[in-house]
């Protein structure tokens, strides 16, 4: 067990959307979207967490909320002992330089109007306007090089980059203020899978080199495997489990984990005579209207009569692994 403490404590964070529905009258409520539906969760210093589920069960809600890129509707996020769902602008803008995120469509993210060097170097103007010039241009060559950017592509412009690149330079931009964490929301999705393990062993390598915390989000539990310390598995709003990576691939404690990894396509194919693949039939259900007690339960083999009637907690089940189930 790490007798450290935690770099971040998320407790009962809830994130709700107001939706109102097609065709409804001006003077009726708007339904809630659950979202994120009351997340608890620790991330140690130098740990990575990957975080996994389906489309829509709310990974980059969960990312966005800690940052406080969107509205909470209820909970804590503590971080270095600080609540940041209740600083004020100028509060949460001292922590925002220890805590960057880097997206998904790498091109995207990266204003097309600007050089790669003032892209990088916006962060560090922008938190430290008294730093000199060429002690920024000192600083944007210094975390290009390791990113694996040729310091004489500072003047080139986004589109002159391919997509792997582009995703360096988003990591290259997170890196400036030599943040604590840095949250990745899909960050190999749209790349290729060659280019995909370049950019999660350069992560690995930052990580390890600075000591740095990682949210990890991916749809792919097999990207997660090889980058995560531990992996969350969310499903609509709500962790099912968290678990140690090496224990989670090995013993899925969760009956959607289960379904979840025995889905994961394995290398060898003779294999796959023996594979058991669960086949989750039912369709995921509306956020807007989840099931009651287990949000799981439409979908599980293994759903029992409590568990339409009593949320499972997320219970320690020793060897490194929480699971919320009556069940398992
Ligand atoms: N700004 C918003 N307004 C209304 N609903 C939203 C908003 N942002 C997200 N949602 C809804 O919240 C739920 C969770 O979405 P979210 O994007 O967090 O999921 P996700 O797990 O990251 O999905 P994906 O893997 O597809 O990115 C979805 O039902 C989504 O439609």
């Amino acid at each position: 067990m790490n007798a450290q403490s935690p770099l971040l404590s998320v407790r009962d964070l809830k994130v709700w959307f107001d939706i109102k529905a097609k065709g409804a009258m001006p003077w009726t409520a708007p339904d809630k979207l659950k979202a994120v539906d009351g997340v608890d969760f620790d991330l140690m210093p130098g740990e990575t967490l990957g975080i996994v589920g389906e489309s829509g069960c709310g990974k980059s809600t969960l990312a966005r909320a800690i940052m406080r890129m969107v509205p909470a509707e209820a909970g804590t996020v503590l971080w270095l002992g600080d609540d940041l769902l209740s600083l004020n602008k100028q509060g949460m803008r001292a922590h925002r330089k220890e805590m960057q995120m880097i997206f998904q469509d790498p091109l995207a993210s990266l204003n097309p109007r600007m050089t790669i060097g003032q892209i990088v170097a916006e962060p560090l103007k922008t938190h430290y306007p008294s730093v000199s010039k060429s002690e920024v241009k000192a600083r944007v060559r210094e975390v290009l090089d390791r990113v694996g950017i040729l310091p004489n592509m500072i003047n080139r412009y986004p589109h002159e980059f391919s997509g792997g690149q582009c995703q360096r330079i988003g990591i290259a931009r997170a890196l400036i203020l030599k943040p604590q964490l840095i949250i990745c929301d899909e960050p190999v999705s749209a790349l290729d899978v060659s280019i995909q393990a370049q950019v999660i062993n350069l992560l690995m390598e930052i990580q390890e080199d600075m000591g740095l915390s990682l949210i990890f989000i991916a749809h792919d539990l097999s990207v997660v495997k090889h980058i995560s310390t531990r992996v969350m598995v969310l499903y609509l709003g709500n962790v099912v489990e968290i678990s140690e990576a090496e224990q989670l691939y090995r013993a899925p404690g969760h009956p959607y984990t289960q379904a979840l990894i025995s889905a994961v396509p394995i290398p060898d194919p003779k294999a796959y005579a023996d594979k058991e693949v669960l086949i989750l039939d039912a369709d995921l259900p509306s956020p807007l209207n989840p099931p009651s007690g287990c949000v799981f339960r439409t979908r599980c083999p293994l759903a029992k009569p409590v568990c339409a009637e009593i949320k499972p907690p997320l219970t320690d089940r020793g060897n490194g692994q929480q699971v919320a189930c009556h069940v398992i």
